[in-house]
């Protein structure tokens, strides 16, 4: 094995132990390190492949300090820690593992996640290139595209969305004499939208960039700083006002970027309004293209209109086309604009997905439109409901059976993963499955190849695997529902999709659609429209079942109206849910006894009918199947709702 590993870990014994772990599985320890500047030193001269590194370290230092070091190395690292503090291990995931091993460990947990953060690794390496790749070959078309100024402009956006992602983005661009400038910004308001912004003024400059990143004529140098922050209040110790330019976007982080050369000096700021949007591997892809980065803009051509002119018809330009490639996802909140970035990015690569969100905020609908984007949607996309297989049928559903394989086998039968051959194998709600049907899938993700029940035969597979779940995975493996190993040949990139009330600006448009939608199905020629109230009550409501719930509310809405307004909405059940959902401070409840006493006031109020038309299953906006398991789950038993 080539691998050479650094230990980053000041108790001796632990650090003896761990050496004498790995050099028996094949790995080299090149060194250990009690402190993070140690660590550094050890860095410069061993040139590790991995690090393996614990949080609290001697004098003090935390070994999460070490992390940026790291990967400006491109060095991968796992974390062993004794700390299950929750405020230390989300410091901890802030800075990207590729694992966590909490200590004690078995010496076989260490060496499997070993081996699947070096996969994982490897991936995200080869993600980084293709990334890099694109956006050279992007910016190199564009710079080389005969274009006028404003038709150039309009390109530029789209060019780094979906690698560095953005609400607003601001350059600035000077030659060396100061002879050409040119200046402007953009904000995005949808998918494939942007308002153009009209050239800076010196004024507004001052606002969105840091001045000891302005100096012309200082030596050739190139940098990259991430900032996170508030626009929009005043600054605090912990949050420091942002230069992100106009406050009224609520920009929450920037990533300010400086290249001067002889030819003239180039700022950019990409801004978003999600704190946590830039990590290192933006600043390694701006440095890396830096030269094609610095040459699209300084070959602009220069602005032969008047300012004003340019930046209007630009914008008018923008506006003439917004692109939908996403199939059956509406909404423009830069929640949702940001899912949608993250499925453009990943979708064209081989990595697995795995899908984190609440019931029925849209889960499935990513896994489709990923499959669609991808060289695969001519071959099958197949879903797997992981929690309605039965852990006794589980084999012969995803991987078939021959006939006379077991009792009841009357006939042949062709599993999920042989029927998406080339496809995506969509794994809903995986954190339902058991445990020991986990082991079986965790095969088949590692070899690629399976043998139908009953038969010698092995059976190779080419599949993309997307994986869902609406419960905290980490959670599961930490308490022992759920295979680290597994978790972890799944979470290559995950994909956080946000609850409906967290994207309220969405809620007026997908109501319409939904009104639109079933008004079609019903064959109604008039769409009835919401009133103002209407849609106040819509968006003051909490949506505990996301958007499948309003798509069901607005089906049962259209059915009772027969006037062309529609002036108020009948919300399911709790009128005012959120006093009755969120308690009052000082009463704090866990969100298990939240979701029990919710599901329980729907099942009483539907007289413990649980599918169908008006049962509990179609008020919570939930598949039958998962209000199943989670009634299991969270030990719902007939007595406590029939007959109350
Ligand atoms: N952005 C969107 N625009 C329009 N419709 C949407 C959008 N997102 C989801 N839907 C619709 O909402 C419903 C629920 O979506 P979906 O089944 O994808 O949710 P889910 O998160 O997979 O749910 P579950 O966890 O219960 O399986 C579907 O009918 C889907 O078409």
């Amino acid at each position: 094995m080539n691998e050479k590993l650094l230990i980053v870990e000041d108790e001796f014994i632990v650090a003896n132990d761990l050496t004498i772990i790995l050099e028996n599985a094949g790995y080299q320890v090149c060194g250990t390190a009690d402190t993070v500047e140690s660590a550094k030193a050890a860095v410069d001269r061993f040139r590790p492949t991995w690090v393996i590194l614990d949080i609290f370290l001697q004098d003090d230092s935390m070994g999460t300090d070490l992390t940026p070091y790291l990967q400006e190395r491109g060095i991968g690292y796992i974390y062993l820690s004794a700390n299950t503090n929750q405020s230390i291990l989300e410091v901890a995931k802030a800075t990207q593992p590729y694992g966590f091993l909490v200590k004690p460990f078995r010496e076989k947990d260490l060496l499997i996640m070993l081996d699947i953060a070096r996969s994982k690794h490897e991936s995200s390496l080869q993600f980084a290139a293709q990334r890099e790749t694109l956006l050279q070959q992007q910016m190199r078309s564009l710079s080389e595209e005969a274009l006028s100024y404003e038709h150039k402009l309009q390109k530029i956006p789209a060019v780094f969305q979906s690698l560095i992602p953005f609400d607003y983005l601001a350059f600035r661009y000077e030659s060396t004499d100061s002879s050409m400038i040119k200046s402007g910004a953009f904000y995005r308001v949808g998918f494939n939208e942007y308002s153009v912004i009209a050239p800076l003024d010196e004024q507004g400059l001052d606002d969105i960039f840091f001045p000891e990143t302005g100096q012309v004529n200082s030596i050739e140098h190139t940098s990259a700083k991430i900032f996170q922050g508030r626009t929009c209040n005043e600054p605090t110790d912990q949050q420091p006002l942002l230069k992100t330019g106009p406050r009224q976007y609520e920009l929450n982080a920037s990533l300010q970027f400086l290249s001067i050369t002889r030819e003239g000096l180039l700022q950019l700021n990409f801004c978003n309004k999600n704190l946590d949007a830039f990590d290192q591997s933006h600043i390694n892809l701006l440095c890396k293209t830096r030269h094609t980065v610095f040459k699209l803009f300084s070959l602009l051509p220069g602005p032969t209109e008047t300012a004003g002119k340019i930046f209007r018809k630009a914008s008018r330009l923008q506006s003439a086309k917004p692109v939908s490639k996403f199939e059956g996802i509406y909404g423009k909140s830069a929640a949702l604009l940001h899912v949608l970035d993250n499925i453009e990015l990943v979708a064209p690569t081989p990595v697995s997905v795995l899908i984190l969100g609440e019931s029925g905020t849209g889960k499935e609908s990513v896994a489709r439109n990923i499959h669609l984007l991808s060289q695969r949607r001519y071959a099958p996309f197949i879903t797997v409901n992981c929690a309605a297989l039965p852990a006794d049928l589980i084999e012969s559903e995803l991987f078939g059976h021959e006939k006379g394989a077991f009792t009841g086998a009357v006939e042949k039968r062709i599993g999920k993963f042989e029927m998406a051959q080339e496809g995506t194998v969509f794994l809903d709600e995986i954190g339902e499955m058991p445990l020991e049907s986990q082991v079986k899938l965790l095969r088949v993700l590692q070899e690629k190849q399976f043998e139908r029940v009953g038969s010698g035969k092995t059976i190779k597979v080419d599949v993309r695997i997307v994986a869902a779940t609406n419960r905290n995975l980490e959670k599961e493996v930490a308490e022992g529902r759920f295979r680290l190993d597994l978790f972890y040949r799944l979470n290559v990139y995950p994909i956080q999709v946000p609850p409906l009330r967290e994207r309220k600006e969405d809620i007026p448009l997908l109501a319409q659609h939904f009104l639109v939608l079933s008004a079609a199905n019903m064959e109604r020629a008039e769409v009835p429209e919401l009133t103002a109230t209407a849609l106040n009550q819509l968006t003051d409501y909490h949506w505990p079942g996301n958007i499948r719930e309003l798509e069901h509310l607005m089906q049962r809405t259209l059915i009772k109206t027969k006037a062309a307004l529609i002036g108020q909405v009948e919300l399911p059940v709790l009128s005012n849910p959120r006093s009755q959902v969120y308690p009052a401070a000082g009463s704090r409840k866990t969100l298990e006894q939240i979701e029990t006493e919710h599901i329980l006031t729907v099942l009483r109020s539907c007289s413990g009918k649980l599918t169908g038309m008006g049962g509990a299953a179609e008020i919570l906006g939930l598949p039958p199947s998962t209000l199943t398991s989670r009634m299991k789950k969270l030990g719902i038993k007939k007595e406590l709702y029939h007959g109350i």
